[in-house]
């Protein structure tokens, strides 16, 4: 690699790994793998090796991964548009199938930006149960979002938060957490070269200090009985097994679920086997650190006990209680509503036409009752179906929402659950991320257009298309005339509004292939 190791990184990795050192070392002559991991909200991982132009390679610990061949270029093609696959490192997929999500889950990503692994995290969940992804940093949380939007997640909310105050609002809340911890990013060197010439040798110590709050306030949001891994792309034992070891120590109603030494995991070092490592030299991979924790569920805090008893109503609160006013609400109210959302059906195809409501502010222009009515309207005569969740209205945007709004109060929210659109001049104009969410099947009109094909390339730089009538797939007993959920080899990427033969194209500037 060009860059060079700083000496005292080189020398600290000799004394860990002693006679392991030199093949560790030879490793960065290496060219660093590629991956890919099937979007299995919108493709089965069949499907995409069915149709997959790159030549894919199985990841031992992720069975949706795969290793692309070197000069691979899954960015530049129309099925990364139509959010099929998501770009990761082959050695970032390994935490999230340590986590154990189920679909219905309550999962927290609490250090969540760009993406990948809440990508991952609302895969295994299949639109069921709640993702809350988080970051501290507010720049970073754009790619967040869109990243949500692209792969077509329902049921996540997206906050720019401290972990303190997401533990303050949501104590004992999540049945999965990960935390995917800044970090020193060593593990990344190969990869990175940024993360090099930021690297100092104290960089280690203060991640650490950084780590520990983080895992504190992850333990305090975690439900009892409920697990969180802890993950680093880095090899000092400060940042990994330093910070478990100390929380052990600290919280003895958790334990350590051993995975290291299992499969393609190493087994952690200092005297904490059960965690484990990636090591570059050992797997096609970059260096992780991951440890599994359980709360052991015996020892609630009285605060804690109370929203648990509060969360044991969830089955029986099918939809949200109208929040007349939209003003803050007491912590007992928040954390009522927070208990009454998240165990939603899935956030997609059953009707739901009384679904609660918890309004935000008045739409611009007309009252929420005509906003939603309005969105109902559109549901009804473009879809066929209404989404279920909770509809939240900031100003003219509307959101379905996998909790009702008052949950998220005084929380800083970036997306309060899944984006259906805006009021404009009395109408509903859907927004794309409805579209990258929805399958053909529930939109009234679709179009497939060929992922191999010029018009794919040509819908995503924004050109109008002409396509006659006899190309569109029409519920039977619909008119052609509308919008159109465009699909690239089946899988959606967008909208298009037809009318007499030419389809209006309505992908968002900002998205637009270049
Ligand atoms: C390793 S990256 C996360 C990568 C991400 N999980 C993924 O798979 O795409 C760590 C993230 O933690 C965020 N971060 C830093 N300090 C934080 C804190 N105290 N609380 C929450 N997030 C923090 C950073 O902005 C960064 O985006």
């Amino acid at each position: 690699m060009a860059v060079e190791l700083p000496g005292t990184f080189m020398q600290r990795m000799e004394d860990m790994l002693g006679s392991d050192y030199e093949q560790f070392a030879e490793s960065y002559q290496e060219t660093p793998y590629g991956g890919i991991r099937a979007n299995t909200l919108k493709i089965s991982v069949e499907e995409l090796l069915a149709l997959s132009p790159f030549t894919l390679a199985p990841i031992p610990w992720c069975p949706s991964g795969f290793y692309t061949e070197a000069g691979a270029r899954p960015g530049k093609h129309p099925y990364y548009h139509a959010g099929m696959y998501y770009i990761q490192e082959p050695s970032a997929m390994a935490p999230v199938e340590l986590l154990g999500v189920q679909p219905g889950d309550r999962v927290l990503d609490l250090c969540a930006a760009p993406g990948g692994k809440s990508t991952q995290i609302a895969a295994k969940l299949q639109g069921e149960g709640l993702l809350v992804s988080n970051d501290l940093h507010p720049d970073r949380t754009k790619a967040l979002a869109k990243n949500l939007e692209l792969y077509g997640v329902r049921n996540g909310i997206v906050l720019n938060e401290s972990p303190g105050r997401i533990a303050a609002a949501f104590p004992g809340f999540f049945d999965r957490i990960l935390i995917d911890a800044p970090c020193s990013g060593e593990g990344m060197f190969r990869k990175d070269e940024d993360m090099v010439k930021q690297w100092e040798p104290d960089t280690p110590l203060k991640y650490a200090a950084m780590q520990r709050e983080i895992l504190a306030s992850a333990a305090a949001a975690l439900k009892p009985g409920g697990a969180l891994v802890y993950s680093t792309c880095t090899f000092a034992m400060e940042e990994n097994e330093g910070i478990i070891g100390e929380f052990l120590a600290s919280h003895p109603e958790f334990s350590l679920i051993p995975v290291g030494g299992t499969g393609s995991f190493a087994p952690g070092l200092g005297g904490l086997p059960g965690a484990a490592r990636l090591w570059p030299h050992k797997v096609k991979g970059e260096g992780h650190f991951m440890a599994v924790l359980r709360h052991d569920g015996s020892s609630a805090s009285p605060e804690e006990a109370a929203v648990l008893k509060l969360n044991g109503r969830d089955k029986a609160l099918p939809v949200s209680p109208r929040n007349k006013g939209g003003k803050a609400q007491s912590s007992t109210k928040a954390a009522a509503a927070r208990a009454d959302g998240g165990r939603g059906g899935k956030g997609g195809r059953a009707a739901n036409k009384s679904g609660g409501a918890a309004p935000g502010r008045q739409s611009q222009g007309m009252g929420e009752e005509a906003a939603l009515a309005a969105y109902s309207v559109f549901a009804e005569e473009q879809l066929g179906w209404q989404p279920t969740g909770y509809p939240v209205l900031f100003g003219d945007h509307l959101y379905i929402s996998p909790l009702p709004k008052a949950a998220l109060d005084g929380l800083k929210t970036i997306r309060p659950g899944w984006y259906a659109g805006h009021i404009r001049s009395g109408r509903f104009i859907p927004g794309h991320p409805l579209a990258t969410a929805l399958h053909p099947a529930e939109s009234i009109r679709s179009l497939s257009l060929p992922g191999n094909s010029g018009e794919a390339v040509s819908y995503l730089k924004g050109e109008t298309l002409s396509i006659p009538a006899e190309r569109l797939s029409v519920r039977s007993g619909s008119s052609p005339k509308g919008y159109v959920l465009v699909c690239i080899d089946g899988y959606s990427a967008g909208w298009g509004k037809w009318q007499d033969g030419m389809l209006k194209n309505e992908y968002p500037a900002g998205w637009r292939w270049t």
